[in-house]
């Protein structure tokens, strides 16, 4: 990999864990390897700035918006904060704000760095207005009808306060009520949720709102955004917001020094604890609103604030036992059960161990004290064994040697990290996976058939394989627990529609190894059907743009198992989508064959998605970044200025939209 597929590489991926965190509320990796990889990426682009790319999630707040809600525009843009994870980073952060202000006379605030979910508030004439998630900072979602559900905000201001303002602060879930929503949970046998900040999140995106009343939310203010200036200080103006019935917390103090600063860092590292709510640090600001706007922002936040985030939390428990879990591709993944033990506000119990060389490494046994460390994270890691208490006769792991499911022989393959079950068409957990795969939303898309059914369906021995599900009778299924006319029938009309569901999807439905989704469009695109690609020999796939030999081989071993062919042959004789439809043929062309297109601002016929697509179908590739490899800038509304110096510089043509759609037309 070169340095700008590196990097265009570490950006999608952050891309895709922004979208799991703030839109889907459902992160797949811890904060703090998020935070790794954020400043692995920063630095790379600060080393390469001719790759610079104002779309790039450092330059970006990482939120999104969502389809459920009505979009607002924020009237003043919503930011993060720069993250510092030492007091030296506190110190250069000092040192960099005295420059720009040339001065050393600054006052800071200290205020805990409540963990939830940002959120905006307008007020006209003292009045509550409308309530809006910080979404991508320039616009949001308008939860206005679910925050008015949240009883500690003021509606209307009892004393004088300023008329016009915003007031921004984060919804949070309190740890008592987090415990009482999920004990309520495991009660009714539900899945407990994982964590406050993305119950918190969550809650805010439901579309109920006698459901979001129900939830134990409450809301911790810590800005006011105004253009009256009515208060000197950030300091002032959450004081006497204070008095004008907002919650703000009474922990916030003024420090003259950095000292205090560190001093303040220092109590709270330990008493949080003792808080009824999760913080995740501490945010330090200049105090003065003046030095303020002198100060101003970078893309992504202001230089005038700066959080301190904690040390992950660590506690040590006891291993009980290991076991195994297997995926729906066979994949082996060894877990930790623990002994249940308190940590971040959440009851732990188990803890994923990923490999056997991991659990060889930390040499992690049954019984063993381990240390368990969550940063925020969903499946807390065990980072160390705790030796000075390891039983006596304790022995090392040896690692499972066959499937904890089926009892087939588990193999490995050279370079491989995880362990297989090859026992593909035999091994419960597979067969449903790949059927639960089959049907998710990504996939097939069927609607009234849910993971549990899929379960239920095979254990009746109804479905062995996702093609049986085309085979499924009413009468068959109405019988089945749980199961009534009406939800059997939709079952059936949800199987029925998915054969409308285009090849590319169907292709990604189809579970093969390594063929994700972005993989399975790039393969439609090029192959235009089933039979053509899995005609494909291995060098015909390696050709293929973006497809390597890991992929290729995956393929054409997915291409020659008998039962594959069947199973293939079996959805196209249901009608099922197994080649790119005349429809969508009829909108590709060749005709910007080669060209390397970069979109960049606001466009009014198209929406940029739509733009992106047409470039696709049109046999063009679409980059984010600008570089002697782009043949067209397509230039919209408000394209960032460094963009376009950097396309003129290169001599790179700039269209508008106009001339992008007449270049296909
Ligand atoms: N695990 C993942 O997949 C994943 C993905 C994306 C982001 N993240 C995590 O999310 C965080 C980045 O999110 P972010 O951009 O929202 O930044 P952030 O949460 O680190 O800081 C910015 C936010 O802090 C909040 N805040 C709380 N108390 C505050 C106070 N007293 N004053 C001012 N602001 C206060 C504000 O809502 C503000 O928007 C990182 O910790 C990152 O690890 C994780
Ligand atoms: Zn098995």
């Amino acid at each position: 990999m070169d340095i700008e597929q590196k990097i265009q590489a570490l950006r999608d991926e952050l891309r895709q864990h922004n979208h799991n965190y703030y839109v889907l509320d459902n992160p797949t990796i811890s904060d703090y390897e998020f935070d790794i990889k954020l400043k692995e990426l920063e630095k790379l682009e600060e080393e390469n700035p001719q790759l610079y790319d104002a779309n790039s999630p450092t330059q970006r707040v990482g939120g999104g918006i969502t389809k459920n809600f009505e979009t607002l525009v924020h009237k003043n843009r919503m930011y993060s904060l720069d993250n510092s994870y030492s007091k030296e980073d506190l110190l250069d952060w000092e040192k960099r704000i005295q420059k720009m202000l040339g001065s050393d006379d600054i006052e800071y605030t200290c205020e805990l760095k409540y963990d939830g979910a940002s959120i905006n508030l307008t007020y006209e004439n003292g009045t509550f207005v409308k309530a809006v998630t910080r979404g991508d900072g320039f616009q949001g979602d308008d939860v206005t009808t679910n925050i008015r559900t949240i009883r500690s905000l003021p509606l209307t201001l009892q004393t004088d306060f300023v008329n016009d303002f915003e007031m921004r602060g984060e919804i949070i879930l309190p740890l008592d009520g987090f415990q009482k929503m999920n004990e309520e949970r495991l009660a009714n046998g539900e899945e407990a949720y994982r964590n406050p900040r993305n119950t918190a999140s969550g809650s805010l995106k439901l579309q109920d709102s006698a459901e979001v009343a129900k939830r134990p939310l409450d809301c911790l203010l810590y800005q006011v955004v105004t253009d009256e200036r009515k208060y000197t200080t950030h300091y002032d103006s959450l004081k006497a917001a204070r008095n004008a019935g907002f919650k703000i917390p009474d922990t916030i103090i003024l420090a003259k020094t950095i000292d205090e600063v560190f001093e303040f860092v220092n109590t709270w590292d330990i008493k949080r604890h003792d808080l009824p709510y999760e913080t995740d640090g501490v945010v330090i600001k200049v105090n003065n609103l003046q030095q303020q706007e002198e100060l101003g922002y970078t893309s992504k936040s202001p230089r005038w604030a700066i959080a301190y985030k904690f040390k992950a939390e660590q506690v040590s428990t006891v291993l009980n036992e290991i076991t195994y879990q297997v995926g729906r591709t066979g994949a082996i993944t060894p877990v930790a059960n623990l002994e249940p033990v308190q940590l971040a506000g959440t009851i732990v119990k188990r803890a994923s161990l990923h490999n056997a060389d991991q659990i060889e490494k930390l040499d992690i046994r049954e019984r063993d004290t381990v240390f368990v460390e969550k940063g925020g994270e969903i499946i807390p890691k065990i980072i160390a064994v705790d030796l000075s208490k390891r039983p006596e006769d304790s022995e090392p792991t040896v690692y499972a040697t066959h499937c904890p499911e089926c009892q087939t022989e588990l193999i490995r393959t050279e370079g491989d990290a995880k362990h297989y079950c090859p026992n593909t068409y035999g091994c419960a957990p597979q067969i449903t996976g790949r059927i639960q795969h089959f049907i998710s939303r990504k996939a097939m898309d069927i609607d009234g058939l849910g993971g549990e059914t899929v379960d239920l369906l095979r254990k009746e021995g109804l479905i062995e394989s996702y093609a049986d599900l085309y085979d499924l009778k009413v009468e068959q299924v109405i019988p089945l627990e749980r199961m009534a006319e009406k939800s059997a029938q939709n079952m059936i009309d949800g199987i029925e529609q998915s054969k409308q569901i285009p090849f590319e999807k169907v292709l990604f439905a189809l579970g093969i190894r390594f063929v994700g989704e972005t993989v399975a469009k790039k393969l439609a695109k090029h192959f235009k059907s089933m039979d053509n690609l899995m005609a494909a020999d291995f060098e015909t796939l390696v050709t293929v743009d973006e497809i390597g030999d890991r992929i290729a081989e995956s393929i054409v071993e997915f291409s020659n198992d008998l039962g594959n062919i069947r199973l293939v042959n079996r959805l196209k004789s249901y009608g099922v989508q197994l080649e790119v439809s005349a429809e969508s043929l009829e909108n590709q062309t060749d005709k910007l064959n080669g060209n390397v297109f970069v979109v960049s601002g606001v466009f009014h016929q198209m929406s940029r998605n739509e733009l992106k697509k047409a470039i696709e179908d049109n046999g063009g590739k679409v980059s984010s970044s600008i570089s002697k490899k782009t043949n067209y800038v397509v230039a919209g509304d408000n394209m960032g200025p460094s963009k376009k110096t950097k396309a003129e510089d290169l001599g790179v043509t700039i269209i508008s939209e106009q001339e992008f759609i007449e270049m296909i037309n």
